[in-house]
C-alpha cells in the first residue's frame, strides 16, 4: 500500500504506535460482541452478569480511547508528512530547469502539487477508520474461529474469493482513473484558457462557445470513464455485504447438519457474522478512496523523481563566486541548442562563438522567431546547451556551477513577473528605491512600503518600469532585458535609450538588450543581428 510507503519515507515520528493502538481499539470493539454473546448465554443460565458488565465497560473504554488517540495522532503524523513533502517539492520547483517548467506547463505543475496532497489530507480520518475496521475484522474472525472453526474456515474462504475478485477489478479501476487524470489535465488547461482569455472571450461570443464546447467534450469523456469506474466500484460495495448474506444461510441452515458443536453455537456465530457486516462494508466502501489516495501518492513520488532528474546538483564553486562582481568576459564557445520535439520540427539555435565584455551595452536585434530570447536563455544559463560551453573568464560553466553563474544576471523577459516584495534583496536601501522610482518616473504613482511597492495594479508599461527598479535593487553585474521599451511611451523610450541605459552602464553594469527599436541602435557599443537561430551580423554602434 502506497500510504505505508509514504509514511515510511515522510513521517518524522513512528506511526507503529498509532497502528498498535488502532489495532487494540479494533480488538476491544470485537471483544464487545464476544462479551454480549457470553452475557446472553449467562442470562439464559441465570448467572451473575456483573463481570460481563465490567468487562463490557473496560472494552468499550479501550475502544473509545484507542479510536480517539489513533485519530489524533494519525492526523498529526500524516499532516506533518504532507507538510514536509509540500515544503520539499515547492523548494524543488525553484531548482528545476526552465525547460522542465516549459514542458510541463505551470497549470499542470500547480495541479499536481496541490490536488494530490489535498486528497491525502482529506482522507486521513477514513484511512485511520479503515485500519481500525481491519483490526476489528481480524479479531472478530479470530473470535469466530474460537467458537466455530468450520465457520471461520468458510468465512475466510469467502473472503479469499472476495479479495481475488477485487484484484481483478482494481486493475481496470486504476487504468481508468489514470485516464480520467489525463482528461482532467486537458480540462484544467481549457479552464485556464477560459480564465486567462476572459477579455478575448467577452468580446467574441463564438470564441467562448467553441471553448466551452471543447470543455464540455473533455468533461463528458472524463465523466463517461468515471461513470464506468463508479459502476464497478458499486458492484464491489454490494459484494462486501452480499458475501455475508450468502454465508449466513449456509452457516445457519446447512452446516448444523454436519457439525453438532456448530449447531450449539449457532446464535453466537450468526451474531458475529452480522457484526462483521459493518467493518466489511466499510472496508469495501473505502476501496475507491484508497485507490485515489494510492494514485495521489504515486503521482507525488513521480513528480519528485521527474524534478530530481532535472535538478543539477550544484556545489559552491569559488572561482565563479569570486569572479562574480569583477569578471572581464563571458566566452560563448561553440554553443548550440535544439528544443526537444517529437515532431521533428524543433528550432535550433547556434552554433554561437562570441564574447560578451564586462561593462558594455550590447544590443541583440533580429526578426520575430530569429532566436533572440532562446539565445538569452542560453547565455544566462537558463537552458543547457546541447554542445559547447560558456566560460566566465577562464572558468568553464558546467553542472557544478550553473546556479552560481546565473546569479550574475538580473533579467526582465517579455513575460516578466512582478513580485509583491523585493525578494532576494538583503538590505533594502529606501533612498535607493526612491532614487530609482524617480529615475523611472514612477514616484507619483507608487511608493516604497513593507519591502515592496504600495501597488502593482498598474499598466503593463508601468509594471515593467517597477520590474526594472527591482532589477536595479538586486544589483547584479549584468542586466538582461528583452524588448523592455516595447510597452513604453515615445518620450520615456527616448529617455530610456539615450540617457538611462548609458547611466546604468556607467555604474559598471553590463547590459544585454534585445530590441526592435532601430531608432536607437546607435546608443549601443555593439549590435548583434540574429537570423534563423544564428548571429549573422556584428556591428559597432557607429556602423549601424
Ligand atoms: N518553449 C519552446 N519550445 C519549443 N520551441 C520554442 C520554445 N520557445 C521558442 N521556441 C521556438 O524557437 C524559435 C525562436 O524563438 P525565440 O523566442 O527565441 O525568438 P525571438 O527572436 O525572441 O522572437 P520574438 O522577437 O518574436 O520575441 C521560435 O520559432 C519558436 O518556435
Amino acid at each position: 500500500m502506497k500510504l505505508i510507503q509514504f509514511l515510511d519515507r515522510e513521517a518524522t515520528e513512528s506511526y507503529s504506535q498509532v497502528m498498535l493502538i488502532a489495532a487494540i481499539s479494533g480488538m476491544a470493539n470485537s471483544l464487545l460482541i464476544g462479551i454480549i454473546n457470553h452475557a446472553t448465554e449467562a442470562v439464559a443460565n441465570q448467572e451473575d452478569l456483573t463481570q460481563y458488565f465490567l468487562l463490557y465497560m473496560i472494552a468499550f473504554a479501550l475502544f473509545l480511547y484507542g479510536q480517539w488517540y489513533a485519530f489524533e495522532r494519525a492526523i498529526l503524523i500524516i499532516e506533518n508528512a504532507i507538510f514536509r513533502v509540500r515544503t520539499r517539492l515547492t523548494g524543488k520547483v525553484r531548482q528545476v530547469e526552465l525547460a522542465f517548467m516549459e514542458k510541463m506547463g505551470a497549470n499542470t505543475l500547480y495541479g499536481r502539487l496541490t490536488q494530490n496532497d489535498t486528497l491525502i489530507s482529506q482522507s486521513i480520518p477514513m484511512i485511520v477508520g479503515n485500519f481500525q475496521m481491519f483490526s476489528l475484522m481480524v479479531f472478530s474472525l479470530l473470535y469466530l474461529g474460537y467458537i466455530s472453526p468450520i465457520s471461520f474456515v468458510m468465512t475466510l474462504a469467502a473472503m479469499g474469493l472476495g479479495v481475488m475478485y477485487f484484484m481483478t477489478q482494481s486493475r481496470f479501476i486504476k487504468n481508468s482513473l489514470q485516464n480520467v487524470r489525463q482528461k482532467e489535465q486537458i480540462y484544467f488547461k481549457s479552464i485556464s484558457h477560459l480564465v486567462n482569455g476572459f477579455k478575448e472571450i467577452k468580446v467574441n461570443q463564438q470564441k467562448g462557445r467553441d471553448l466551452l464546447q471543447r470543455i464540455a467534450t473533455v468533461s463528458t469523456e472524463a465523466q463517461d470513464i468515471k461513470s464506468a469506474v463508479r459502476k464497478r466500484e458499486s458492484r464491489l460495495w454490494g459484494f462486501g455485504r452480499l458475501f455475508i448474506y450468502v454465508l449466513l444461510p449456509i452457516v445457519v441452515f446447512i452446516v448444523p447438519n454436519f457439525s453438532h458443536e456448530h449447531a450449539g453455537n449457532i446464535f453466537k456465530i450468526s451474531a458475529t457474522l452480522l457484526f462483521l457486516i459493518g467493518p466489511t462494508t466499510m472496508l469495501t466502501n473505502m476501496i475507491p478512496l484508497m485507490n485515489r489516495v494510492n494514485m495521489a501518492i504515486e503521482d507525488l513520488f513521480t513528480l519528485e523523481q521527474e524534478m530530481d532528474e532535472t535538478i543539477a546538483h550544484a556545489h559552491q564553486n569559488e572561482l565563479v563566486d569570486k569572479a562574480r562582481q569583477n569578471f572581464q568576459c563571458i566566452k560563448i564557445d561553440n554553443i548550440s541548442f535544439t528544443y526537444p520535439s517529437s515532431k521533428g520540427t524543433a528550432f535550433s539555435a547556434g552554433p554561437f562563438n562570441e564574447e560578451v565584455h564586462a561593462g558594455e551595452l550590447l544590443f541583440i536585434i533580429g526578426g520575430n522567431g530569429s532566436g533572440k530570447s532562446t539565445f538569452l536563455k542560453l547565455l544566462t544559463g537558463l537552458y543547457y546547451p546541447n554542445q559547447g560551453g560558456l566560460y566566465l573568464d577562464n572558468t568553464l560553466i558546467d553542472d557544478s556551477n550553473y546556479p552560481y553563474y546565473r546569479n550574475l544576471f538580473s533579467i526582465i523577459f517579455t513575460d516578466f513577473h512582478l513580485f509583491d516584495k523585493f525578494y532576494g534583496v538583503a538590505d533594502i536601501d529606501v533612498e535607493k528605491v526612491n532614487y530609482w522610482l524617480e529615475k523611472m518616473r514612477m514616484q507619483h504613482k507608487v511608493k516604497y512600503q513593507d519591502d515592496g511597492f504600495t501597488s502593482t495594479d498598474l499598466s503593463t508599461g508601468q509594471r515593467k518600469r517597477l520590474a526594472f527598479i527591482a532589477a536595479m535593487l538586486e544589483d547584479k553585474p549584468i542586466l538582461v532585458i528583452d524588448e523592455f521599451a516595447a510597452d513604453q511611451d515615445p518620450q520615456f523610450r527616448q529617455y530610456f535609450y539615450e540617457e538611462l541605459l548609458g547611466e546604468v552602464r556607467d555604474m559598471g553594469k553590463t547590459i544585454i538588450a534585445v530590441t526592435h527599436d532601430d531608432h536607437y541602435f546607435h546608443v549601443a557599443d555593439r549590435v548583434w543581428k540574429m537570423d534563423e537561430g544564428r548571429i549573422e551580423l556584428h556591428t559597432a554602434s557607429k556602423e549601424t
